[in-house]
């Protein structure tokens, strides 16, 4: 018998894959004659309605006669305009994310008494359970912090006295406890990733209960826990403009899809986290700045529009590393002329930018985003209204702020668990039937062959 060696491209694999491939195709014809809604879209592109929410509204278009008219892009948080919700906090000098938190679970502006009350909360469940950094993260660590962001949250569930309880006041208990924990499960799962894997010192400085959500992942990630209110606020504004978006976008879908079956609140979270991971999704924030970086070696003169050009080409045509063939951070499913995230981003990354020194290369950023269109539009033929995503200057402002690359993507995760957690139960106590879309089968009925007939 032979064996079967499963390195990557081994001789065996390269045969079982081919194997694969020969009885293994679906026509993408077969979409438009069967009227399949691939990616769950209708033909002009707008998603398949799939449910009702009061959390959020993201509008990115009209609709006239029946045609798809692009729009400047609106975010609102129960009803309240995310740049409302910004601007108000800027001006009154405080930290947001708590009080979008509130609104997005409980559905309407905390006043003040309740504000400070649930920021007290949230600070006293900050830590994690007796020998769980210690059992769950230091001995198992991860390279990737998404990862254990995931496997950490599906362990909490072993800690907890009462995790299949699906009353609306045990799974509100555990909302709050996993938007407490899980900034400070990224920040040790950082620690020891730098420790492991990067050769470097790890350090667990104590949690200071005064703190907000955003200065505690400051204070634990700088090595001397010293950071400037200014730029607290400024994470604070990254993490509450992250928090939230619809029903729909894929993880917090996942986040509903599973929590439709019955299933506890760290099960569908972890899958939440999984799904953010993609590079289509969340992770695209950390391969902007891995495409950015690329771009600023590979083109000469970043003032040269055609030369520029010239390098989004090779990307759309998968000539540069990852041959993935997507400008990451821009276009999406939803916004057409702006996604207000950006928009607001944008402003920050090129005031900080400006302080920093770093202009040209804030420059170069605004460059691509203005080119990308007529780029696509040229490789594919196909026109498109397409803009800047909010995850195309989130990781450059992450960057001036001294926050590590590898924890973009996981400070998406520990925003949008308000989100997620508001969603699950308007799931759960609101929707209550299983989510079962179809699947046309193209498979034809064919005998079954004893094993000893088969060639
Ligand atoms: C938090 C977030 O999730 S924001 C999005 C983060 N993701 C990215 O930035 C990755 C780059 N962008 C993309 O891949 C897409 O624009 C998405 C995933 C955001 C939206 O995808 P869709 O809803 O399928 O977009 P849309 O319907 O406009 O796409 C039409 C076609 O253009 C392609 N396209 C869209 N944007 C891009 C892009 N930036 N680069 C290359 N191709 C693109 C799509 O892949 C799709 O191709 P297909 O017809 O061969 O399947
Ligand atoms: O809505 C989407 O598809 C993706 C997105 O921008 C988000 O989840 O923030």
């Amino acid at each position: 018998m032979t064996e079967i060696n499963l390195e990557n491209h081994s001789p065996e694999l390269e045969a079982l894959c081919n194997e694969f491939r020969a009885n293994n195709r679906i026509s993408p014809e077969n979409f438009e004659l069967y009227q399949v809604k691939r990616g769950l879209r209708n033909p002009d592109g707008t998603g398949v309605m799939a449910g009702l929410t009061l959390i959020c509204n993201v509008h990115g278009y009209l609709i006239a006669d029946g045609e798809l008219i692009p729009d400047v892009g609106k975010l609102t948080y129960r009803g309240i305009d995310l740049n409302d919700i910004v601007n108000g906090c800027t001006a009154e000098n405080r930290f947001g994310f708590e009080e979008v938190a509130w609104l997005l679970l409980f559905g309407k502006q905390p006043t003040k008494s309740q504000l400070d009350n649930f920021r007290e909360v949230l600070s006293s469940c900050r830590e994690l359970p007796e020998y769980f950094a210690e059992d769950m993260i230091i001995k198992a660590p991860s390279k990737n912090v998404m990862n254990k962001l995931a496997r950490s949250v599906l362990a909490l569930y072993s800690y907890d006295g009462d995790p299949d309880n699906l009353s609306l006041e045990n799974n509100m208990r555990q909302a709050i406890q996993l938007i407490a924990r899980l900034p400070t499960i990224m920040t040790y799962a950082y620690q020891v990733k730098r420790r492991h894997f990067d050769k470097k010192s790890m350090y667990f400085h104590p949690l200071d209960p005064n703190q907000s959500t955003a200065e505690s992942i400051l204070n634990a990630i700088r090595p001397d826990r010293s950071f400037t209110d200014e730029e607290a606020k400024l994470l604070d504004i990254c993490m509450l403009i992250h928090a939230e978006h619809g029903g729909g976008n894929n993880s917090t879908f996942t986040a509903r899809v599973l929590s439709s079956t019955g299933t506890d609140i760290y099960s569908a979270i972890s899958a939440a986290i999984g799904s953010l991971k993609g590079p289509r999704h969340g992770g695209a924030n950390h391969r902007v700045m891995t495409m950015m970086n690329g771009l600023m070696e590979g083109v000469k003169d970043w003032k040269d529009e055609e030369e520029v050009s010239d390098y989004l080409e090779r990307i759309l045509r998968k000539k540069v590393p990852d041959h993935s063939g997507l400008i990451y951070g821009i276009g999406h499913a939803v916004y057409t002329l702006s996604d207000p995230r950006a928009v607001i981003l944008k402003k920050q990354a090129c005031k900080l930018a400006e302080k920093r020194g770093m202009k040209d290369q804030f420059d170069l950023f605004e460059r691509v985003e203005q080119l990308a269109p007529e780029v696509f539009a040229k490789v594919t033929g196909k026109p498109k209204v397409m803009c800047a995503n909010v995850d195309f200057y989130s990781g450059l402002v992450y960057e001036m702020l001294g926050i590590p690359s590898d924890l973009y993507t996981p400070m998406f995760a520990v925003s949008r668990i308000a989100g997620w957690c508001a969603h699950r139960i308007e799931e759960m106590e609101t929707c209550g039937r299983i989510m079962r879309p179809a699947y046309r089968s193209l498979s034809k009925s064919i005998p079954y062959v004893p094993i000893d007939q088969r060639n």
